[in-house]
This record gives structure tokens, sequence and C-alpha cells, in this order.
């Protein structure tokens, strides 16, 4: 995801051509409804232009911070346990960041890295994004592509994101209630996060079979059973032998925040994702706790946010 850059709320209307970007605030454009970092924007203009999905593609979409490294981490290990079972002592996430084991369609930036990349991979693919349903190319609508959309209570969000944007770089410092401001203004990467999240909401009520829909919060309550839930979405279920084995418990334990955040290779260095920005590889692994926006937010920033979401998807059936 794009760092946060230094914020102003000045707000003004630019024409950019036909691309569609609508409105600046601060660091951010408003592109198809969507805030970015201009940069982020060129990059998905070309995926919109250029990237070609195949019907047997899966991708994972995540909002920032709702639990992406996770998600990557268990569908590559899910989906991968026959070459590498979870317990093998030369298993791919000892060595690789779960970041790097699932390509992102729009990261890094792709007018610096090309599209082409993503061509290279065998079929079937798993492809991450952080994009809304409207800024995905039609493709991937199209020839029915597969979805596993991760989502998290937007407190915790909030919190995650203003951590890990406060430290990725002495440039992206911003104090927390300007941020919250903007947050709940829906000014943030790839927000609003409440649109973002209806969005595969809405798909997923109208093609459940194309779509599994989870949330953090019941992952983390219940990991064996949802690990369960996304094998079997992947086409990879688990064989009752492999449950009395204990397979599922091998790959939960594998993926968890603490066992992740232990190997060296996630707790230690840096690497650029994005595009001209090294970030700590343990930036991605902060608390990983549910309810962790307590020990942050105000009660007054708490409801603010609370009845901000609750309006926007009122009479949806999606809570948080
Ligand atoms: N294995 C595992 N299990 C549970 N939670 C985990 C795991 N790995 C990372 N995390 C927590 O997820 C938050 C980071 O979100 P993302 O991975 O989506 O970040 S990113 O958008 O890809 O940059 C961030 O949440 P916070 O701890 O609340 O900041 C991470 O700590």
């Amino acid at each position: 995801m794009a760092a946060a850059q230094s914020e102003s709320n000045h707000t003004s209307i630019v024409e950019e051509g036909e691309s569609h970007v609508a409105e600046v605030r601060g660091g951010w454009v408003l592109y198809q409804g969507c805030w970015l970092r201009s940069h982020n924007v060129q990059s998905v203009m070309l995926v919109q232009e250029r990237f070609k999905a195949r019907p047997d593609d899966t991708f994972l979409v995540t909002f920032p911070k709702c639990g992406t490294t996770w998600l990557k981490a268990l569908a590559f290990t899910v989906t991968n346990r026959f070459r590498h079972a979870a317990t093998s002592e030369d298993h791919p996430l000892l060595t690789q960041h779960p970041q790097d084991l699932v390509s992102f369609l729009e990261m890094p930036y792709r007018q610096l890295h090309p599209l082409a990349d993503l061509e290279k991979l065998a079929s079937p693919r798993l492809l991450a994004t952080h994009m809304p349903i409207t800024l995905l190319p039609p493709c991937v609508s199209n020839l029915g592509c597969r979805v596993v959309y991760l989502c998290r209570n937007p407190k915790d969000v909030f919190v995650s994101l203003w951590h890990f944007t406060n430290k990725v770089g002495a440039d992206y410092t911003t104090p927390m209630d300007q941020a919250f401001e903007l947050f709940s203004d829906g000014v943030s990467p790839y927000g609003p996060i409440w649109e973002h999240n209806l969005g595969f909401w809405k798909k997923y009520t109208a093609e459940s079979d194309n779509v599994l829909f989870l949330k953090y919060d019941d992952m983390m309550a219940e990991p064996v059973k949802h690990v369960k839930m996304l094998a079997k979405f992947l086409c990879a279920p688990f064989t009752e032998q492999e449950v009395s084995y204990g397979v599922v418990e091998d790959v939960v334990h594998l993926c968890s925040f603490d066992k992740l955040k232990s190997i060296p290779i996630n707790s230690s260095g840096e690497t650029d994702r994005i595009g001209g920005l090294p970030m700590a590889n343990s930036s991605y692994f902060r608390t990983g706790k549910v309810g962790d926006w307590a020990n942050h937010l105000t009660e007054e920033m708490s409801k603010k946010l609370d009845d901000i979401v609750e309006e926007k998807l009122r009479g949806s059936g999606l809570t948080f």
C-alpha cells in the first residue's frame, strides 16, 4: 500500500484529460471515486488498460491493513501444501516474506515494473490487490474470476494504517487527529473504506459462488474453520485424513502472527515493494490484535467512526 505523505486540508478540483481524476486533497487524488497517491493512479490506469485476466485467476482483495500479509501466507500455504508441507524445514515462508509470495496487481507501481511480470506466472494464478471493485479491469468480472475478500473493523484498520504510515519514513508523519479526520472523510489509501467493503459485499451477495467474504476478527476467533473454508474455495479442500493428522492446525500455526513475526526474513531488513520506498519487513507485523483501537482512539473518535460506518453500511446486511 502507498504510505501517507504530509497532509493539508486543501481541497481543489483538477482536470487530468479523461483520466477521471476529480479532486485533490492533501497528497491524495480522487480517481474514479477512490483516493490514491498520484503514482498509484498511474499504476492503476496501466492495470486497467493492459492487464489480461485469466478465467482461473483468483484475486485476494483487501483494503490496506485488513490482513493482506496473513491472507497471502494462508492462501500460498494452502494451495502449495502438496509441494511444501506446512511443517517442512524448507517451507518458502521460512525464507521469503509473505508479501513476496503472492504478487500484487498494481504494485510495485506498474510504470516502474512491467505488468508482463504477471504474465510469466503459471496458471492458476493467485494475485493480490487493494483495488476496489469499481477500479478492477472489467475482464476480471467478465471472465468470472474468483475473489477472496478480507475486511476488518475500520477502527482497527485506521489504527494499523496510522502506525504503518508513521513507521515507513520520516516524511510520512501525520498527527493522529489529522489522519483520523481524513479517514473519517473517506480519504485514505484506496478509500473510502466503506465503499471498498460495500462493493465486494454486493458482489458476494449477488454471486456467492465466486466470492469468499471473510472478516479478520472472525478468522482470528476461529482460524481452523476459516482456513478450511479458504482451502475449499481455492479448490484445494483438506481431506479427512489431513484433518485427522492436524494439517489444518499446521497451516494455521505456520501463518500465525507470532510465528511469522519471529522469522528473520520478516523481522529484519527492508524491501521496496511499491517503487522507490523501502519499508522495514517488520512493519507488516505490529500487534496482530482485534480491538487494539481501544488503546488509541478516544471515545469521541470511536463513536464518530462507528456512526459513519453504521450509516454508510445501513441496509446492506454488512456489519462490523
Ligand atoms: N499472520 C497474521 N495474523 C494476523 N494478523 C496479522 C498477521 N500478519 C500481519 N498481521 C496484521 O495485519 C495488519 C497488516 O495488514 P496488511 O497485511 O493488510 O498490510 S498491507 O495493507 O498489506 O500493508 C497489521 O495489523 P496491526 O497489528 O493491527 O497493525 C499486522 O500486524
